[in-house]
């Protein structure tokens, strides 16, 4: 059994992995006559040309820990960005794109814990877990696509692969 290191989230470490979606530490431009900063794209939202960025809400339970990391999921067609709504932290379990093929390197599989202050945008193909709120009932604002196709894939881990993911 391999437990997960949880990192802390930032730029660099995620950057493989897509955007940190956040304020802190972070350029802007003044707009609106001086009263608002704008921290501008601070990510992408990635589209194949059918597809179409659709803005949705998560309310997510939680789920029990330690926590088996039995699948991965990532999306093909575009990007997919998860924005805390209630300001609480959440975890992120990740894996690179790698060379596209349906098949996860359990040694490439990371975990973050994101501050309730950042989102993520995580990049065309990326391998994620799906949404880990450690509140119940947490909410997030999804930026992703929608269009024809199947935007899906999941990838089983071998029962021999086991990673867990355990809290403080
Ligand atoms: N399936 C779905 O819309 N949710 C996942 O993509 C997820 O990352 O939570
Ligand atoms: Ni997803």
């Amino acid at each position: 059994m391999k437990t997960l290191k949880i990192e802390p989230l930032t730029r660099e470490a995620f950057a493989p992995f897509g955007d940190v979606i956040e304020s802190e530490g972070r350029d802007y431009f003044m707009i609106n006559n001086g009263s608002t900063r704008r921290y501008h794209k601070l990510g992408e939202v990635q589209l194949d040309e059918q597809g179409q960025g659709i803005i949705s809400i998560f309310r997510a339970k939680t789920l029990a820990y330690p926590l088996a990391i039995k699948m991965l999921e990532r999306h093909p067609f575009g990007s997919q960005s998860f924005i805390p709504l209630f300001g609480h932290d959440f975890l992120l379990v990740v894996a690179p794109v790698g060379d596209g093929s349906m098949n996860i390197d359990p040694s490439t599989v990371r975990a973050f814990r994101a501050s309730g202050r950042q989102g993520v945008n995580y990049h065309r193909g990326v391998w994620h877990h799906p949404i880990l709120a450690l509140r119940d009932d947490d909410e997030f604002l999804v930026v992703d696509r929608s269009g024809p196709g199947n935007n899906c894939d999941e990838f089983f881990f071998d029962e021999s692969v086991q990673l867990s993911l355990e809290l403080g």
